[in-house]
This record gives C-alpha cells, structure tokens and sequence, in this order.
C-alpha cells in the first residue's frame, strides 16, 4: 500500500498528516435509472456520501473520494480526458461511445439488452432484411457496426427518446433501443428480431488514473466485490439429525464445508453454510425432504473468501 516515495494513500487519515490528500474521482448518474443503484452500491461499500440533490459534485465522509453527478451518455468522454477517474455507468454506453474505456467491475444491475425490433407484422428472416431501412435508433455506432459485421448498410435516424414510436408515426422502418421486459416494444406494436448486446451497469476506469488514485481504486475494488459476491449468496443456518447429516452437508458445500455444531439435545447438530441464490429454493427444498429442520435464511452483507 505505500509507493517508491514512501507514503501511504491511507495516511490522511492521520491527523495533520500533510502529505495525501488526493481523493479518487467517481462519476455517477446524476439521475435516471442508474443513481439510486450506484449510491446504494458505494453506501454497502461503507462509503457515505452527503448527497445534496442539487448538488453536481460531493465527497465521501469517511473515504479518499468525490462523486461527480453527470448524464450517463456524457461520463465516456470524462473518463478519456481524465476528468474522472471511474464511473458507474450502463456497458451499453461504452460500447457506443468508449471501447476503449476499459472495466474494473461488473456491477449486476441495470441488466438490458439492445436490440433491433421491426413492426410486428413484418415479415423478417435475417439481419440482411435491414439493407437500406431507416432505422431509429440513439445508439448509432452500435447499430453500424454490428450491420458492418453482415455487410448491412441501413438508414439511421438518430433520436435521443421515445425512439419505440418511430415506426408508428412514419418516421422510420424499424428501431434499436434498449429492452429489459419488453414492455415498451409490446405497447408500440414491435417485436424484437436481434439482440446487438447484453449490458448492465459496470464500474469503469479512466486510462489517465494516477497511481496514488489506483491503490484507492484497488481498496474500493475489494469492497466492491466483497458486496458483489455476498448479493449473490444466502446464509443459512439449521438443524439437522445427525443420521442424515452427510446427505444434508453434500447439499451445502458452502464456503469451504459447512460449520457442524452438536445441539443441546442429543442426536442432532446446527449446520451454518452458504447457498448461491440461483439455487435456493431448489436447495431448499432438497434439504427439508433430506430431514433438516428450523431453516433460518439471511442475507449476507459482505463476503471475503
Ligand atoms: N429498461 C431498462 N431496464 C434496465 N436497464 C436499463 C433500462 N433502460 C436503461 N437501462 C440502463 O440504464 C442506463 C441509464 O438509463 P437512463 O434511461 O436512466 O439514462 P439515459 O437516458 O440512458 O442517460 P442520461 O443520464 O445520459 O440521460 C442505460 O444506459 C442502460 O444501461
Ligand atoms: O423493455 P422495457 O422494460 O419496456 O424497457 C425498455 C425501455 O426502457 C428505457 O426507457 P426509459 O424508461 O429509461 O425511458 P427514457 O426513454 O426516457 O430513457 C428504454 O429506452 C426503453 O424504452
Ligand atoms: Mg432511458
């Protein structure tokens, strides 16, 4: 944790410690569908932030760091020119405006796709169909260059919202936006045909970052993956019967094995362990038809392995 010249990023915490002062730089949405995620995110990280609504820029209490409240489509040219250091932002927007931007994290929220859709009624086979059709869209570079990949060249008309109307008033043949539930392409009569991309929100890193502002990132970084990995996880505790206790325990291959306690009363033992949340239920399930009884279940705030 200390450099070449001998401090440590952490020694500001010390009182009249001159020497660091440096804070890393954090963009955030200043608001939409990302802010209140990428809040909650840093707060589980225990980092606080006094966030005055009105405010474009504030700083974090109790950790070397600023968030700047910025419009997601903005934050990729921040990050080029260095003005932030990282950012919470949706993948889709590096992939339209900042492949060269590179990603520190998944964050596994704010899960999309985009996609191309067409009227329902048209009758579509391949990406060819899209051969010089006007195509709605507020992700241009996405759109060519995936139609590039087929040797599709189409029309683009580029909007900045409401892009699902487009075919409906005439302005354009079909469009690409973002999709989660498909909801807005159902009510606008359109079926989606080709998924460009996946996204969610990631947590980006500026090629221009200063060493004393790596090893920030790299603290963060650990919290945010201790946080990560413990939203994926369950804690569950229960009693087992100890004639069962080897079926139970293959159930649960927690951590590193399950913790196996004896209970007051004889023949049985308390097991604690950790299932993955996409199992759950199924594991569940599995562990009361094997005997297991009083299932306690919580969630796990951090997880370091
Ligand atoms: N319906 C959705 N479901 C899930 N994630 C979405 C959805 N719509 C957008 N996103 C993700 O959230 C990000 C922010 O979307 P939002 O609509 O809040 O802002 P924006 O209009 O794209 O950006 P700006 O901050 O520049 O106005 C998108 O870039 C995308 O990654
Ligand atoms: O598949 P769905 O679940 O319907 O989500 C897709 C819609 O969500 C986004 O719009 P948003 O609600 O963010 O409004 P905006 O166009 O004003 O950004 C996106 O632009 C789509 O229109
Ligand atoms: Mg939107």
């Amino acid at each position: 944790m200390s450099h070449s010249n001998g401090f440590s990023v952490f020694e500001w915490l010390k009182p009249n410690n001159q020497k660091m002062t440096k804070k890393i730089r954090i963009a955030i949405q200043k608001s939409g569908r990302l802010n209140e995620e990428s809040l909650q995110i840093l707060k589980d990280c225990g980092v606080s932030i006094d966030n005055g609504r009105d405010q474009l820029k504030a700083s974090a209490a109790n950790f070397p760091l600023e968030v700047f409240y910025l419009r997601n489509g903005d934050i990729p040219q921040y990050l080029r020119d260095g003005v932030v250091d990282i950012a919470i932002l949706g993948e889709n927007v590096l992939v339209e405006k900042g492949e060269d931007i590179s990603i520190a994290q998944k964050l596994g929220f704010s899960k999309c796709r985009v996609s191309l859709a067409v009227p329902k009624g048209t009758k579509y086979e391949s990406v060819k169909d899209f051969e010089g059709k006007k195509i709605a869209t507020s992700y241009p570079n996405t759109v060519i260059n995936y139609l590039e990949q087929y040797g599709v060249k189409a029309d683009l008309h580029i909007i900045n919202g409401s892009v699902e109307i487009a075919p409906n008033i005439g302005l354009a043949d079909a469009i690409c936006d973002i999709v989660s539930s498909g909801s807005t392409l159902f009510k606008n009569n359109l079926k989606e045909v080709e998924v460009m991309l996946k996204s969610e929100a990631v947590l980006a890193v500026s090629s221009k970052i200063d060493l004393e502002r790596q090893e920030i990132l790299d603290k963060l970084l650990f919290r945010f993956k201790a946080v990560l990995k413990g939203r994926d996880y369950k804690y569950v505790l229960l009693n087992a019967p100890n004639d069962r206790l080897d079926d139970i325990i293959k159930m649960l291959p927690g951590m590193k094995s399950p913790t196996v306690l004896p209970l007051a009363e004889e023949g049985w033992s308390s097991v604690h362990s950790v299932i993955d949340k996409q199992a759950f239920w199924e594991v569940i399930d599995n562990l009361k038809d094997a005997g297991a009884q009083g299932i306690l279940v919580s969630d796990i705030e951090k997880m370091v392995l």
